[in-house]
């Protein structure tokens, strides 16, 4: 490269041909896959429009430096293309017709999961805009970025000035039993989890606190406020859902609980669940159904509606927003909500903040109307019957379809991302609008999150939410910690003791990138894991067809995600590729994530279905949902797809294959395997030697620190 611009000054071209040998020769050396600082520099320094800066800087001493070019940052940051806007949820279409449109939060919008999936796909550089909480892995190797709770059971606070006050260590349920569980939950979760399964050290302390209460008034006020905290895949699910749904049963067989009924919106329920993800919200709704096969309760799901892609000129608007509302495709197995057929009122919805932010208030209820403005006659103009009444259109806002006044349960799943920066405005407004219904109202501050510990003897403003609110999490931030202490001083901790550690049974690798085409050691490293599982099969058991691993690919981008899956589907290597725009996300099910996700189903019972309790595959099909040229054993996709879900175990992989922007990210990500007990495998793919491996090095020396729990 520096040889290429050396013999181009020394023979006086032009600007312009001096620029495209440039841009050759940095061609040439990216063809040559030699780095990336020079297929940067291929990007950059292309000839044409920026070959006037080039002169000025020719009339200078640019040629008689010493230094190469490539290596001159205030020269290249000239020429470096402008860096991407944060991408917003919802790209409005310019129509210059009608008046702009503006949302009622100032931040970025929240409008979608999709949103948590831009926030997570974003760029380092964007993220530092929104004062991303968390560290990257290296900037601060100092200090954890968690917060480390002293006991298993702790009452705030975290503040300096105050001590938390830890409660004594005391015997916790070691068995699924009855009492105190109601009897019909026991042979659900036997058959969910086998009539062996023991509670998890989250579960135990579940049932002993919130369960069986242990006559101690922890919450020290009539509705109880707890945060459960423990590892990916240790069971955090069934240790909130059973409390839960135990509590809703009691209290309807006592009659203790008064359903108030709201005639304009029946659907009105008892409890909420929030997740960050239509696809996470639906995986919970049917656990939940499951395990209350025999104790009826019902449960429904508020997911992503089949919004039509175009607008047919024959539809009414009227007939577009009932389809529209319609939310589900009637798939009512899954215990998704249709509202065309659910008009009683549910005991547990589960939903994204925005989905049942848009029951609440209405679609549309985050967006103003634009300014009209009067004619030149002075009137204002009418909205237009058609276009301007539908969905979507200038004058459109949804029919609120929800009532508030019967919900006693919160509970607000991935606490830390419903809590971070982007998505606490509408958890909190949501919060404050259920606390209103009630009779209770909290104002909604904005960026809390962001606000310092409180001394003891600040006066942060206190909430307490009319209904139990329990959050739950994987990992505890400080800044949630201390929104927490702030906030929430009441609040019980309920922490596993390997919060913040990977699974015992998750191996970590590391894997090298041969310097080469990186999608090629991709490839190589997914036909290592058929190639050993085959081997191992045969040695165990050869006449018996093998299992192959699920593998489980995770990029930073989107647009990585589709040419990584572009490349293997070219190597015969069938993949799902995934990504927040992706088509089968906006289907209503969770269909797209069919043979990756572990099956929640109790055993159809032969004499209420029998035909459903015959069903079995024939050998063929089995053959064929073992065969990864025909069934996808590959999915790739970005951090959207890194929480909550609990995915098969035969996903006995995940593969890293960008860096991870923070410690947070890198343990949801590899959580994804090694759940529940079964064995697991993350494997991190990065540069071990030469220039640019020091960074991976120091990362994976964070990582072993971290991950042998010294941080
Ligand atoms: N006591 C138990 N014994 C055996 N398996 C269990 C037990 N409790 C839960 N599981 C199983 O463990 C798996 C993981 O559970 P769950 O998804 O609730 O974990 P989690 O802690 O919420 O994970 P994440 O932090 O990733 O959301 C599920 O498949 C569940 O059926």
């Amino acid at each position: 490269m520096y040889t290429a611009i050396r013999g181009s000054s020394t023979h006086a071209q032009s600007t312009s041909q001096i620029c495209s040998k440039i841009h050759s020769s940095a061609v040439n050396l990216k063809q040559t896959g030699k780095g990336s600082s020079r297929t940067r520099l291929a990007k950059n320094l292309k000839p044409g429009a920026w070959a006037r800066d080039y002169e000025e800087q020719r009339k200078g001493s640019y040629f008689d430096r010493a230094s190469a070019p490539h290596q001159d940052a205030n020269l290249l940051k000239k020429f470096e293309r402008p860096s991407h806007p944060p991408r917003l949820a919802r790209v409005e279409r310019p129509d210059k017709s009608r008046p702009p449109r503006e949302r009622i939060f100032s931040k970025s919008p929240v409008q979608e999961s999709s949103s948590f999936v831009s926030a997570m796909e974003a760029q380092p550089a964007v993220l530092q805009h929104r004062k991303n909480p968390f560290q990257t892995l290296l900037d601060d190797p100092q200090e954890s970025e968690f917060y480390h709770p002293p006991s298993p059971v702790s009452i705030s606070p975290l503040s300096e000035q105050e001590k938390p006050l830890v409660l004594p260590r005391t015997t916790t349920p070691t068995t699924f039993s009855s009492p105190p569980l109601l009897p019909g939950f026991i042979p659900a979760i036997s058959q969910m989890l086998g009539d062996d399964a023991k509670p998890t050290p989250i579960q135990s302390l579940s049932i002993k606190w919130l369960i069986e209460e242990s006559g101690l008034d922890l919450s020290k006020s009539e509705w109880k406020q707890f945060l459960l905290a423990s590892e990916t895949g240790s069971g955090k699910s069934l240790a909130y859902l059973l409390p839960l749904l135990q509590k809703l049963k009691l209290d309807e067989q006592n009659g203790t609980f008064v359903r108030r009924s709201n005639p304009k919106r029946a659907l009105n329920p008892r409890a909420i669940v929030l997740a960050p993800t239509h696809e996470l919200a639906r995986q919970l709704s049917s656990f939940a159904k499951a395990l209350t096969h025999d104790v009826k309760l019902k449960i429904s799901c508020v997911s992503q509606r089949n919004t039509p892609s175009t607008t047919k000129s024959n539809v009414t608007a009227k007939k577009l927003s009932e389809q529209l509302d319609a939310f589900v495709d009637g798939t009512g197995d899954l215990g998704e909500l249709d509202l065309k057929k659910d008009t009683q009122a549910v005991d547990v919805l589960f939903g994204t903040p925005v989905k049942v932010m848009e029951l609440i208030r209405g679609r549309g209820w985050d967006e103003v109307e634009g300014e009209l403005k009067p004619d030149e006659e002075g009137k204002m103009p009418k909205l237009r019957r058609g276009r301007d009444k539908m969905p979507g259109g200038r004058g459109w806002k949804g029919e609120p379809k929800m009532g508030l006044e019967n919900v006693e349960w919160v509970i607000v799943d991935e606490a830390d991302v419903l809590f971070d920066p982007d998505f606490q405005e509408v958890t909190r407004t949501l919060l404050s609008d259920i606390s209103a219904a009630r009779g209770k109202p909290v104002e909604v501050t904005p960026n809390v999150l962001s606000s310092p510990p409180a001394s003891s003897s600040s006066s942060a403003q206190i909430i307490n939410y009319p209904f139990n609110f329990i959050l739950t999490s994987a990992t505890i931030p400080k800044n949630l910690a201390t929104y927490l202490d702030n906030h929430h001083p009441n609040l019980v901790r309920l922490t596993s003791p390997r919060v913040h550690h990977l699974p015992k049974t998750l191996k970590t690798e590391y894997v090298p990138w041969s310097g080469g085409n990186k999608y090629a050691d991709i490839e190589r490293r997914v036909r290592e894991v058929w190639a050993s599982d085959a081997a191992a099969h045969g040695m165990l058991d050869p006449d018996t067809p093998v299992t192959l691993s699920k593998v489980l690919i995770f990029c930073n981008k989107s647009l990585k995600v589709m040419e990584l899956a572009t490349y293997l589907g070219e190597k015969g290597i069938r993949c799902v590729a995934l990504t927040s725009n992706s088509e089968q996300r906006k289907r209503g099910s969770n269909k797209h994530l069919e043979g990756f996700l572990r099956p929640v189903q109790i055993n159809p019972d032969p004499e209420r279905a029998p035909e459903k309790a015959k069903e079995s595959k024939s050998n063929e099909e089995e053959m064929a949902l073992r065969d990864p040229k025909i069934t996808p054993h590959v999915m790739i996709t970005t951090s959207l797809l890194s929480r909550g879900l609990d995915f098969s175990p035969d996903l006995g992989h995940v593969f890293i294959v960008d860096e991870p922007r923070n410690m947070v990210d890198f343990l949801h990500r590899a959580g994804r395997s090694g759940r529940a007990g079964h064995k697991g495998k993350v494997v991190i793919f990065s540069k071990m030697k030469g220039r640019g491996s020091q960074r991976s090095r120091e990362v994976k020396e964070k990582l072993k620190e971290f991950t042998q729990g010294k941080i």
